[in-house]
């Protein structure tokens, strides 16, 4: 099989970016869909170059009529690309798009490991990221969510998923699969207005393009793309903040390092903290309650957090006290 641009494309984002390496075992999540089905192909016509031992995975959710046929059709593909299939089918019908997603990925990582596969490949791509973007930034998220969907990310400590069609977007999928005339799957619920997801697809990004700029996907996604990298840097400075400013078994916080940090570092610094001290994530609020404390007048305290812990000053500190605590 000859390559095209789309080959040329994916083998050079692998090896520049370091996403997969010579000789890896790769499970493929596959949908049926034109992303996934895309990913697969192109990843075996790239096998001989790479020398990667591939399999398909697939995950029936019994949320459609049509699940049943939809796996027996990903399952036939698996097998005319004389791949391992392995098939996930959930105990019941999962109703959510949430539930579904938990479900999936537990079962796609059970999978992986009981197969020994420490790469997990989905087919997300550009546009999946743009839509990502919009739904986090209409919802209120950081620079942390805004990030939308990294290239790779850590699974468990055996597992990693890798997403190797970032740059392509759903037109270049969707042309691949009618080019090498394979069996798209149509997803009924994919054009279902309930969910949020689908009318951002549906509607705002094509009045987007329209009304603002032709490009709004692909400008999305770079944006998307720019922030991960200062994402990575800004945790990492935090990280190294934190460690400095800790005190008294990691219980307290030290006012006049922090204060010296920038407060994009002294908020992501003490998100960090709070993650540790806090069994739910916290919110914006827990992190400016803290934060309000870095120049607050000695013996001041704040209400309690979750679980009961309250942040008192004690000059140069910011001691964490639990509520039986010392
Ligand atoms: N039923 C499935 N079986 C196997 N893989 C799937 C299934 N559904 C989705 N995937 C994988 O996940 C990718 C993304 O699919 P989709 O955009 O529908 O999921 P999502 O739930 O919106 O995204 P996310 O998984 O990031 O939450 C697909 O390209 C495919 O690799």
């Amino acid at each position: 099989m000859p390559w095209s641009p789309l080959h040329a494309q994916l083998h050079t984002t692998l090896r520049q970016r370091k996403l997969l390496h010579e000789g890896d075992r790769l499970l493929i999540a596959v949908s049926g869909g034109q992303d996934s089905l895309c990913l697969a192909q192109l990843a075996l016509d790239l096998q001989p170059k790479w020398h990667w031992t591939i399999a398909i995975a697939h995950c029936d959710h019994r949320w459609r009529e049509d699940s049943a046929a939809n796996a027996a059709a990903v399952a036939e593909m698996a097998q005319q690309w004389h791949c391992p299939y392995f098939q996930a089918v959930a105990p019941e019908p999962l109703s959510s798009e949430a539930a579904a997603r938990t479900w999936r990925y537990q079962a796609l990582e059970a999978i992986a490991q009981a197969q020994d596969y420490p790469h997990l490949l989905t087919g997300h791509t550009q546009s999946d990221r743009a839509e990502t973007l919009l739904y986090n930034l209409i919802r209120g998220a950081g620079a942390e969510g805004l990030q939308a969907l990294t290239w790779q990310r850590s699974l468990s400590p055996h597992l990693t998923l890798t997403r190797p069609l970032l740059e392509l977007s759903r037109q270049q999928t969707g042309q691949f699969c009618q080019t090498r005339q394979l069996p798209v799957w149509w997803d009924s619920s994919n054009d279902d207005p309930t969910y949020a997801r689908n009318r951002l697809r549906l509607d705002v990004l094509p009045y987007l393009e329209q009304q603002f700029h032709p490009q709004v996907s692909a400008n999305l996604a770079q944006t998307a793309e720019l922030l991960q990298a200062d994402v990575a840097y800004l945790n990492q400075q935090a990280e190294t903040l934190l460690e400095q400013v800790l005190g008294y078994g990691d219980q307290a916080l030290h006012r006049k390092h922090l204060k010296e940090a920038p407060l994009a570092l002294q908020r992501r610094a003490l998100r960090l903290f709070l993650k540790q001290h806090l069994t739910r994530d916290p919110s914006f609020a827990h992190v400016e309650k803290l934060q309000h404390l870095i120049s607050a007048p000695n013996r001041s305290q704040s209400d309690p957090f979750p679980g009961g812990a309250i942040a008192r000053v004690v000059h140069p500190w910011i001691h964490w006290i639990r509520p039986n605590g010392p």
